[in-house]
């Protein structure tokens, strides 16, 4: 679905991403573990074009998206929640999803699942979303995401901040868009037992590099919590 090949990317003189390479599947979630610094965000940034790359290519459904501009990436399947959620605090509930569908012809609907993934809105539609506690934030900005109807959904640790129930209630829609609904999904986590439990395939980056890959059953005998706290 997504094919990232030999991706690099440079913060001025600063090189953060060292030829990245890997492949998302339809139906998967894919963890990108790694300690603070190591360029997971600049990564997500950089396959949504919100910051440039230097060398390499991505391609989404057999399209090459390298060089398209954030919203066209958006029209072309991607969806993205930032680390932080970045909602509109002084618009509402409704106003925060219509802007999800900013880059898609005037008129289009949301799609009226999104409040069945998370009824928690449905009762809030008309709440500014600064009034909404950190959970609900991220539930509305999961939303906002989806509701383009994208491909491929990238998310930028979801559960920073957030209360373990609603933590529990995200990682059963994030499970259910890719396992049923079919969406890639690229999960950038610290929290590992959350990571470790969605993910279907995990990555491990170190200082702008994979440095091991695998299957998100195999974490534990990998020892990818070990390299972690490295
Ligand atoms: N706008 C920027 N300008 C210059 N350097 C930056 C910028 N943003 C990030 N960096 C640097 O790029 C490197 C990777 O940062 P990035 O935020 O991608 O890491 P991360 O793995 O997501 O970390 P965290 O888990 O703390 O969010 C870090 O060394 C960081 O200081």
């Amino acid at each position: 679905m997504l094919k990232v090949d030999d991706l690099h990317q440079h913060y001025g003189g600063s090189h953060i991403l060292r030829g990245l390479s890997f492949a998302l599947q339809p139906g998967e979630i894919t963890v990108i573990l790694g300690r603070n610094g190591v360029g997971k965000t600049t990564l997500l940034k950089s396959l949504m074009g919100v910051v440039t790359t230097s060398r390499g290519s991505i391609t989404l459904a057999g399209s090459d998206i390298t060089k398209l501009r954030s919203h066209q990436r958006v029209r072309a399947g991607l969806g993205y929640v930032p680390q932080g959620r970045e909602i509109f605090g002084r618009l509402t509930v409704m106003e925060n999803l219509q802007m999800g569908l900013a880059s898609q012809p005037a008129s289009t609907p949301l799609p009226p699942e999104l409040f069945q993934l998370f009824p928690v809105l449905d009762q809030m539609r008309g709440r500014r979303g600064g009034d909404l506690s950190g959970g609900q934030q991220q539930q509305l900005a999961i939303a906002r995401a989806l509701a383009p109807g994208p491909k491929v959904l990238l998310l930028d640790e979801p559960t920073e901040g957030i209360q373990p129930n609603v933590i529990q209630d995200i990682g059963r829609v994030i499970k259910h868009l890719a396992h049923d609904k079919g969406l890639s999904v690229v999960l950038v986590e610290q929290f590992y037992d959350f990571a470790a439990e969605l993910a279907d395939q995990y990555l491990l980056m170190q200082r702008g590099e994979i440095v091991m890959c695998g299957r998100g059953k195999d974490m534990a005998a990998d020892g990818v919590r070990e390299r972690l706290a490295i």
